[in-house]
């Protein structure tokens, strides 16, 4: 075994930051000793460590956890530009085990932490949507596929560039994504044309509006049809950040700034 070992040797040679994903104390405990700065990504700091990524959403798949804590890791200024770091995290439902060196020179920046955490909405408000636009892509609407868009944050601007297709079911309701009574409202509507707005702070100020952004300019992947490349447009045209799922592939797709930066598959979630 000692090629394996040796193999293994060559994969943490003069790294510059261990990742540790969601880890045990005693691991924690055991590799903070190390050289180098170690940093613990997960959900919460169970471990209380000095630098942590918090992930706003449960990656299951290792690579979009891995994206997430390296670009949070580099906005926090933890890890920089040009660092190579050793991942260390379980996956498959912690059935396996994964020891990854990463350059991050070689490494671009795909905008998944910049989303949750640098969106106009709160984040908090960013991943309800997310988590229910990857709960209706699982289910469907009766077991059907249904697409749905929903418009997060800079709701004033939101309305002005776009028009309603319906009387607006909640026209004078406060209610916020994350309750549970929403979700289900959500996804009843969600078989209706056209996007919910939602505002900063996560109250849903309409559904059924048609949008009309400037798609001017707007480089949308080739195949998405209008849903997608009005979800697009509006985050050119205002600050707000679409949550999409795509009726016709499945897929839950978040566009911000005009691009897309997450496409994700909810049967993997
Ligand atoms: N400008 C718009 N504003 C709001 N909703 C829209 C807009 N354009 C299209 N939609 C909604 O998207 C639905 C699907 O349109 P279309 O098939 O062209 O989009 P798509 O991007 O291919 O999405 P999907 O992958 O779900 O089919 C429409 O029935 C409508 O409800
Ligand atoms: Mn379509």
């Amino acid at each position: 075994m000692t090629e394996l070992r040796d193999l293994v040797d060559r994969l943490v040679a003069d790294i510059d930051a261990v990742f540790l994903f969601s880890p045990s104390s005693s691991d924690y405990e055991t590799l903070r000793e190390v050289d180098g700065t170690v940093v613990v990504v997960g959900p919460e700091n169970t471990v209380d460590a000095d630098e942590f990524v918090q992930l706003p959403i449960d990656f299951t798949d290792l690579e979009g956890r891995i994206r997430f804590g390296i670009e949070g890791a580099m906005e926090q200024e933890l890890i920089e530009e040009g660092d190579e770091v050793a991942c260390v995290s379980d996956f498959m439902n912690g059935t396996a085990n994964a020891v990854a060196r990463i350059q991050t020179n070689e490494f671009s920046p795909s905008g998944v932490y910049d989303l949750f955490v640098n969106s106009r909405a709160e984040p908090g408000v960013v991943r309800d949507v997310f988590e229910v636009a990857v709960e209706l892509g699982k289910k469907g609407q009766k077991g059907k596929p249904v697409g749905a868009l929903f418009v997060v944050g800079d709701a004033g601007k939101v309305m002005n560039k776009s028009r309603p297709l319906s009387y607006n079911p909640f026209e004078k309701s406060h209610v916020h994504v994350g309750d549970p009574i929403v979700n289900v409202m959500l996804k009843e509507f969600s078989r209706l044309d056209g996007a919910f707005v939602i505002s900063d702070a996560g109250k849903i100020v309409s559904a059924y509006r048609y949008l009309e952004p400037s798609a001017e300019g707007v480089d949308i992947p080739k195949g998405l049809g209008a849903r997608h490349m009005a979800g697009g447009a509006i985050t050119r045209d205002t600050n707000a950040t679409a949550i999409v799922l795509s009726e016709s592939d499945g897929l839950v797709r978040a566009f911000k700034g005009g691009e897309l930066v997450l496409e994700i598959d909810p049967e993997e979630y």
